[in-house]
């Protein structure tokens, strides 16, 4: 077994807002350097830790965590839409290794995924269903979280088990890095807005069009300084990066979701996918806790225009 992480924010916006064209070209050669770190590695098996934008998880019935044993993408933002190509008895074996290691893990025989599953697989692969791959979903969206520190242990189960595996494994974390883009919160939403929450599987292509355009408009208000969305926070989200690279994972055990989306923005949640990622890679790879990974390659900007604290992080 061998194992590496490429970890990445997301962002709705990426074929939408334009940025100025040497952040769109920085973006792109950060996208071109993990592809070709992932050329070389030539993975067997992929592992997502992913979150979910009410496209495929609603507040009908939110799971903290839930392995995909067959995923379908449902194509928003121009994303790709189709299967992946998903093990699924390994994804099986998987969720009952987690199970056993006492961390309650869901499973979906029919995971619908989005964007934030499917946007680094588009980047690093062209294709969705280019490689065998497991997503697993970590709520980073919808009240109440689990804490940071299960989210680690969750992950270090999963690493764990993959240790075992014939495979040269890509573990990936998909997400974040500070930002506060408008998603509604049910505590005030509107009625309209909370049955979106609720279970607003398979909206019409209008339905979808007109939530996509809110947030592209959202997007070039923010880039614009005329936004009252929370600031990015590029202080915060090196902080972070720099916790996954030393490997002070256990140094985010105390944070608080109150605290988290008070300094970064509500959907810095996603980092959790990031903690995922390396908390996955350091046990699938035997490294003393407090032990840094190996960094490949690191990279970040602040891009309103993505409405995002956007990273990169390569580590094997
Ligand atoms: O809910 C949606 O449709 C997308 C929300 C959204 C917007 C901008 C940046 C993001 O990272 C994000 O998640
Ligand atoms: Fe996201």
């Amino acid at each position: 077994m061998s194992a590496a992480s490429v970890c990445m924010s997301h962002s709705p916006l990426l074929e939408h807002v334009e940025p100025p064209a040497d952040v769109r070209a920085a973006v792109d050669a950060a996208f071109a350097r993990a592809r070709a770190f992932v050329r070389e590695f030539d993975p067997t098996l992929i592992v997502i830790f992913a979150p979910d934008h009410y496209n495929g998880f609603f507040y009908d019935l939110m799971p903290p965590f839930c392995v995909g044993y067959e995923a379908y993408a449902v194509g928003d933002y121009g994303s790709s839409q189709g299967w992946l190509d998903v093990p699924s008895e390994l994804a099986a074996d998987l969720a009952q290794h987690v199970l056993d290691c006492d961390i309650d893990m869901a499973i979906s025989r029919r995971m619908e995924i989005d964007h934030g599953a499917v946007q680094p697989l588009d980047i690093l692969f062209g294709d969705i269903a280019a490689k065998p791959t497991i997503p697993i979903f970590v709520n980073s969206v919808a009240k109440p979280f689990v804490t940071m520190r299960r989210v680690r242990l969750m992950a270090e189960a999963v690493g764990k088990y993959l240790q075992k595996l014939d495979e040269r494994v890509l573990v990936v974390g998909s997400g974040g890095l500070s930002h506060d883009p408008p998603v509604p919160q049910w505590s005030t939403a509107t009625e309209e807005q909370r049955r979106l929450l609720l279970d607003g599987r398979h909206p019409t292509a209008a339905a979808r069009a007109a939530r996509q355009q809110r947030v592209i408009d959202a997007a070039r208000s923010f880039a614009a300084g005329q936004s009252d969305m929370l600031d990015l926070n590029p202080e915060w989200d090196e902080r972070f990066m720099d916790l996954c690279a030393t490997g002070r994972l256990e140094d985010t055990d105390a944070w608080t979701p109150d605290s988290m989306a008070a300094a970064a923005g509500n959907s810095a949640h996603e980092v959790r996918t990031w903690l995922a990622a390396h908390s996955a890679l350091r046990a699938a790879t035997n490294t003393p806790t407090m032990d840094a990974p190996a960094v490949h390659y690191r990279f970040y900007r602040a891009i309103p225009e993505f409405i995002a604290g956007f990273g990169v992080m390569v580590c094997h």
